[in-house]
């Protein structure tokens, strides 16, 4: 691998299963020149550090690893939040929103941390779309986005290819809104090789409904499926390519899962057209994903957004 990095350095939160297949991916991809990694503790992030260093040295890729800690990212060109406080989830639906009173405190902190920074954040840690907000919101950082949506396009996408026995690059379609059980599949947009064709939605959506569970109950998490997703992203936001990534973002006043069209790392907005039953969706969606900001913005550890413009 001799390839020169197309970014300088790339820093990982984060030391658990997203976090170290990111920073795998990461090296195996060869994107940055230097990848810092923080953790809770400088245990973790030394050991991961090690491990990666050892996947450079047996794969010769260009990136090395460093231990940092959260407060020497600033010279970052992109931060990856793949942070999980430790609770245990008891929702049996909604899985992904039962973290986020447990996180909402550590997205806090770190934003504290990173407050003013300038480049890239992108948030993994779940609920995505309220954490990214929350991330955004209290870190006063411009360039914040949530990782999910493209996740569920890719395999939306995915699962169509594979019904119609198409390649997937022939099959035009996104999933937005949030990332979790409130996503709207944009069927009416969707087209296979340019054309409308008729799709078995209820198939789509029940597979959609249900890898994520599937992969966590055989492997324990899912790892590689967010780190892809991760690795397009920063490609994405850091100019490396251009083109549409669907990512959670402040849209309309709330924030959550859009197409953005990125031109050397500037997103636009595309939404698709939406039916009227899609669109319902949708504003469910939003209204879903403000209220659940509002309740985890009103937890007595965040402090009070009131006593922030004050001061
Ligand atoms: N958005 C997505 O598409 C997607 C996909 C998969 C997982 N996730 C989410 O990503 C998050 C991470 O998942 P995981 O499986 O890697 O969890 P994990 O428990 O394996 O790892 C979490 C890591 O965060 C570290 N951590 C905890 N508090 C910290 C702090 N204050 N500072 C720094 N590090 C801290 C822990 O020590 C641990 O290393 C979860 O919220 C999960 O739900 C999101």
């Amino acid at each position: 691998m001799t390839r020169t990095p197309a970014v300088d350095t790339v820093g990982v939160i984060g030391a658990g299963a997203v976090g170290q297949t990111v920073a795998a991916t990461l090296c195996t991809a060869g994107l940055c020149r230097h990848l810092l990694i923080a953790s809770r503790t400088p245990e973790q992030a030394s050991a991961l550090t090690a491990d990666i260093d050892d996947m450079q040295q047996a794969t010769a890729s260009p990136v090395r690893p460093h231990v940092g800690r959260v407060a020497d990212l600033g010279d970052c060109q992109a931060v990856v939040i793949a942070v999980r406080a430790s609770f245990t989830n008891t929702h049996s639906i909604d899985v992904r929103m039962g973290g986020a009173v447990a996180n909402a405190p550590v997205i806090g902190q770190l934003a504290a941390t990173l407050h003013g920074y300038t480049g890239t954040v992108l948030v993994v840690t779940n609920p995505v779309d309220v954490m990214s907000r929350l991330f955004a919101e209290l870190s006063g950082c411009e360039r914040v986005f949530g990782v999910g949506s493209n996740l569920d396009s890719a395999r939306y996408r995915a699962a169509l290819a594979r019904h119609l026995h198409v390649p997937a690059t022939a099959v035009s379609g996104h999933v937005i809104g949030e990332h979790g059980d409130a996503a709207v599949v944009c069927a009416s947009a969707t087209t296979v090789n340019d054309q409308r064709v008729p799709l078995p939605l209820q198939q789509l959506c029940d597979e959609l409904a249900t890898r994520a569970g599937r992969i966590s109950a055989g492997i324990g998490r899912t790892r590689s499926g967010p780190a892809g997703a991760v690795l397009s992203a920063l490609r994405r936001t850091l100019a490396v390519d251009d083109g549409i990534e669907e990512l959670s973002a402040l849209y309309g006043g709330g924030w959550l899962g859009i197409p953005l069209r990125f031109t050397r790392g500037e997103p636009v907005a595309c939404l698709p057209s939406l039916d009227a039953a899609e669109q319902r969706q949708f504003t469910a969606a939003d209204t879903k994903l403000r209220t659940a900001y509002q309740a985890v913005r009103s937890l007595p550890e965040l402090g009070s957004p009131d006593s922030e413009r004050a001061s």
